[in-house]
C-alpha cells in the first residue's frame, strides 16, 4: 500500500501516477505497510496470546489477518507462550461446547490469566476513588511496593477481538458491522482494556464494589482517565461505548426523541472535524446523528411529549456533538436556551484532556463541564500525556461537581467510580519511531539541514534513517511557519509537482484554506506540510513517514505528541528529526530524555553511545526554565525576544541570506527610502517657498 492510499483517511483519491510521491521506491516506509497495525512483536510471534473462537479467524475483512495482534508494548512470543490459560469469555470454543469449557475454568485461573494478559500488554488500571479503607488494605498487601499507592488495582477482562463485541458485549449488529467495515479485527492495547471498562456488561469483570458503585442512580458507568500512546486507537475506544450507550437508550424509548446525550471536546478545529468524521463512519446507518459545533450554530433538542422543544427550527438537534471548547463556550455564554439543549448530556469526552485542562483552554473547558447539569454525567479523559496536576484537577472538578449536586433531589448518593488506565510507559514517545537529534549550530544551519532532508541524495553519506515525504515540519510560531514556507517554496522541482507539493497550515489562515490543506495532505498531493503545534495533537494522517522539529518543542509532552504524528497504529519506519541550534541547548535536555527512554524501550543501549554523551553534556533544566519554555518557547524566536534583543532575534530569523548580504540589502533599501524622503522634502520646500512660510522642521 502506498502513501497516497494511507494518507487518504476518509478521502476518495484517484490513483494518478504523478500524485504518488516517490513511486517505485523500495525503501521500507510506514506507508508501505498494511493498514492493520503490525506491532513490534506480532510479526515474530508464533502463537496468538489467547485462544479464541474459530469464526473470528474466518472473518477477516479487507484481507487482513485475524492473527494480527496490536501489541505496542508486549514482550513477544516468549511472553505470549508464558501467558497462562485463557480469560473466561475467550475460552477455547473451537472444538467443545462453550458452556462446558467456561465451566471448566476456575475463577482463580481466569483472574490470573487476565492479570497476566494485562501485564503482558503493559496495561495498568487503578481505581482512584476506592475509598480510604480499600486503599490502606491495598497498600498493606502491596508486594515490594510495586502497587499504585494512590488507588486500588483493577483487572477488567480484556476484549481482544472485535468479533466478541456482538456476543459478549451485546453491541448491536450494525455497529459491529461498521467496526468490521473499517478493517478493524483485533483491538489495540488501549481498546483492549478501555472497551470492557466503558461498555456496560457483566463480561467486564469489574470488582463487585466498582460494579455496584457504577450503577449509581440508574446511570451506569464509570469516570475514566486514560493515558495511552499516540496513534494507539483512543478515538475508537471512546466512540464505540458512546454509540452503544445511545443505541441502548434509543431501544428503550417508546417515542424517538432526538436529544444530545454525548459531548466530545477536542482542542483544535482539525481534530474536531476528524473525530466527527470517524464518528459518522462508526454510526453509519444506526440512526445516531453527529454534528460538529461551528461558530454561530444554534443548539436544540426535542422534548417529545412534554412539547417544550428547545431551540428554534434552525437549531441543530443531534445525539452527539463534537466541539472545540472555544467555539462551544462562546455559544453557551449567556444563552440559557443553548445550555438547556445540553441538559441531557450524560457522557462527556475530553480528547487531549491535558491540553483542554491546561491554562490555555481551562476556563472554557471547565465552564462547559460545569454547565452540564445532568446528575448522571460520566466523564472520560484521554491523552498520550497527562501530568499529575491535570489528574488532580480532573479529580477535584469531579468531586466538587458531586458535592454541588448534593443539594438537588435527584443527586447520586455516591460519586461514580473513577478509574485510571495507563498503557505502557506514561508520557513516553511511541517506541516504533526512529529518533534523530541533529545539531545545526545556527538558524542557517537548520535551514541547510532541512534542505538536506528534502534532497536526500546530498545527505546519502549520513548514517541513520532518511526522511521520505510525506512529512510534517513543526515550527514554534506562525510567523516562522510562514517564513519557512516562503524559503522552501521553490525547493521542489516542477517535474515533481513544484510549489503545489509544499504547504503551510496555521491558525491565521481562513477555515476554508485550512480545510483545503488538510484534504490535499490526506490525498497525498502535499508532501511537505509546514505547521505549528496546531497539528501536533490527535490529527491522524496514516501515511506520514516523518516529523521534523524545525524548532524544538516547548515541553517533553509536546515532543511526544509531535513525533506521534508518525508511526501510528504500530507502523514501523517513521522517523523523527529534531534540528537544534546554539540557542536551543539550554532546553534540549527534555527532548534528549524522551528520546533516551524511547530508545531504551526499543532495546537500544544508551550506555557508551553518543546519546549518553549528549545526555550528560546537556545542561539540566530548572523548573523555571521549563515553565519559561512552555510559555514563550525559545525567546529569540518570538516578538517578545525581538523587543528585548533585536540583534539576537535577527540571528534567529529564518533566511538563507548571510547577515552581510542582508545588511547590504537593508542599506540599499534604506538609501532608496532616504532619497525618496529627500525629494519629497525638496518638493515641499518649493511649495512653501511659493506660499506662506512654515516652521523649519529640521533635517530628516
Ligand atoms: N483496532 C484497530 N486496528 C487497526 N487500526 C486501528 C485500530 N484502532 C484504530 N486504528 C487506527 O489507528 C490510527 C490511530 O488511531 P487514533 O487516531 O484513534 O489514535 P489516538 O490514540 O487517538 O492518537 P493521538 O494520541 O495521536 O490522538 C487510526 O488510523 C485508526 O484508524
Amino acid at each position: 500500500m502506498d502513501a497516497l492510499k494511507l494518507l487518504s483517511r476518509s478521502t476518495n483519491v484517484r490513483r494518478v501516477g504523478k500524485d504518488r510521491p516517490f513511486a517505485g521506491n523500495s525503501v521500507k516506509l510506514p506507508s508501505s505497510q498494511s493498514t492493520a497495525p503490525q506491532p513490534i512483536t506480532s510479526g515474530s510471534s508464533d502463537a496468538p496470546p489467547l485462544k479464541r473462537r474459530k469464526r473470528d479467524h474466518e472473518q477477516t475483512p479487507g484481507g487482513l489477518s485475524g492473527d494480527a495482534v496490536v501489541d505496542f508494548f508486549g514482550q513477544g512470543a516468549a511472553s505470549a507462550a508464558a501467558a497462562p490459560a485463557v480469560v473466561a469469555h475467550n475460552v477455547a470454543e473451537d472444538d467443545v461446547d462453550s458452556k462446558d469449557s467456561a465451566a471448566n475454568i476456575k475463577p482463580e485461573a481466569n483472574a490470573e490469566a487476565t492479570k497476566s494478559l494485562l501485564r503482558r500488554h503493559k496495561l495498568k488500571v487503578t481505581w482512584l476513588n476506592a475509598g480510604k479503607k480499600k486503599q490502606l488494605r491495598s497498600k498493606a498487601s502491596a508486594t515490594h511496593g510495586k502497587k499504585d499507592k494512590q488507588g486500588e488495582p483493577v483487572y477488567p477482562a480484556p476484549l481482544e477481538y472485535f468479533a466478541d463485541l456482538e456476543g459478549h458485549f451485546a453491541i448491536s449488529r450494525r455497529l459491529c458491522q461498521n467496526v468490521r467495515e473499517q478493517g478493524y479485527v483485533t483491538a489495540t492495547e488501549v481498546q483492549l482494556a478501555a472497551l470492557p471498562l466503558l461498555i456496560d456488561s457483566p463480561e467486564r469483570n469489574l470488582p463487585r464494589e466498582v460494579a455496584a458503585c457504577s450503577a449509581v442512580d440508574d446511570t451506569q458507568g464509570i469516570d475514566l482517565l486514560t493515558v495511552a500512546p499516540t496513534g494507539s486507537g483512543k478515538t475508537l475506544a471512546f466512540l464505540l461505548p458512546l454509540f452503544h450507550k445511545i443505541a441502548q437508550a434509543r431501544r428503550k424509548e417508546e417515542k424517538l426523541q432526538r436529544r444530545t446525550t454525548a459531548l466530545i471536546l477536542a482542542p483544535t478545529k482539525e481534530l474536531v472535524s476528524q473525530i466527527t468524521n470517524e464518528a459518522r463512519k462508526l454510526g453509519a446507518n444506526t440512526g445516531i446523528q453527529v454534528a460538529q459545533v461551528r461558530k454561530g450554530m444554534r443548539l436544540g433538542h426535542d422534548r417529545g411529549t412534554s412539547g417544550n422543544d428547545v431551540g428554534n427550527e434552525s437549531a441543530v438537534k443531534v445525539d452527539i456533538l463534537v466541539a472545540a471548547p472555544g467555539t462551544l463556550h462562546s455559544i453557551l455564554k449567556d444563552i440559557d436556551e443553548e445550555a438547556a439543549a445540553l441538559q441531557d448530556v450524560d457522557t462527556l469526552v475530553l480528547d487531549e484532556a491535558d491540553v483542554l485542562l491546561d491554562p490555555l483552554f481551562r476556563e472554557q473547558t471547565t465552564g462547559i463541564w460545569n454547565r452540564l447539569s445532568n446528575p448522571g454525567l460520566r466523564v472520560s479523559l484521554w491523552s498520550a500525556t497527562m501530568g499529575s496536576n491535570i489528574e488532580e484537577l480532573a479529580r477535584s472538578i469531579i468531586e466538587n461537581r458531586h458535592k454541588r449536586l448534593q443539594t438537588s433531589d435527584d443527586a447520586p448518593a455516591r460519586p461514580a467510580p473513577l478509574l485510571r488506565l495507563v498503557v505502557g510507559l506514561k508520557d513516553s514517545a511511541v517506541p516504533n519511531v526512529e529518533h534523530k537529534l541533529i545539531y545545526a549550530a545556527t538558524e542557517q544551519g537548520k535551514l541547510m539541514g532541512l534542505r538536506q532532508l528534502l534532497h536526500p541524495t546530498t545527505s546519502s553519506r549520513e548514517p541513520g534513517p532518511h526522511l521520505r515525504p510525506p512529512f510534517i515540519v513543526f515550527t514554534q510560531t506562525i510567523e516562522r511557519a510562514a517564513a519557512l514556507y516562503s524559503e522552501l517554496l521553490y525547493d521542489i522541482p516542477n517535474e515533481a509537482g513544484g510549489i503545489g507539493r509544499i504547504a503551510v497550515l496555521h491558525s491565521d489562515l481562513s477555515d476554508t484554506a485550512r480545510d483545503d490543506v488538510m484534504i490535499r495532505f490526506r490525498k497525498g498531493e502535499i508532501w511537505v506540510l509546514i505547521t505549528t503545534d496546531l497539528l501536533s495533537r490527535g490529527v491522524d494522517f496514516r501515511g506520514v513517514n516523518g516529523v521534523v522539529n524545525y524548532d524544538i518543542p516547548s515541553s517533553s509532552a509536546a515532543y511526544v505528541h509531535r513525533v506521534g504524528r508518525t508511526g501510528r497504529a504500530g507502523r514501523e519506519g517513521g522517523v523523527a528529526v529534531t534540528l537544534y541550534s546554539k540557542e536551543d541547548i539550554p532546553y534540549m535536555k527534555h527532548v534528549a530524555n524522551v528520546v533516551a527512554v524511547a530508545n531504551q524501550q526499543k532495546g537500544i543501549a544508551v550506555d557508551g553511545s553518543s546519546q549518553e554523551w549528549l545526555l550528560r553534556s546537556l545542561p539540566k533544566m530548572t523548573q523555571n526554565d521549563k515553565q519559561k519554555l512552555k510559555k514563550h518557547g525559545v525567546e529569540a524566536r518570538t516578538s517578545r525576544g525581538m523587543a528585548k534583543d533585536a540583534r539576537g532575534a535577527s540571528k534567529a530569523r529564518i533566511s538563507t541570506k548571510a547577515g552581510f548580504i542582508r545588511r547590504q540589502e537593508n542599506n540599499r533599501k534604506g538609501a532608496v527610502v532616504g532619497s525618496q524622503r529627500r525629494s519629497q522634502a525638496l518638493a515641499n520646500e518649493d511649495i512653501s517657498d511659493q506660499g506662506e512660510e512654515t516652521d523649519f522642521g529640521g533635517f530628516d
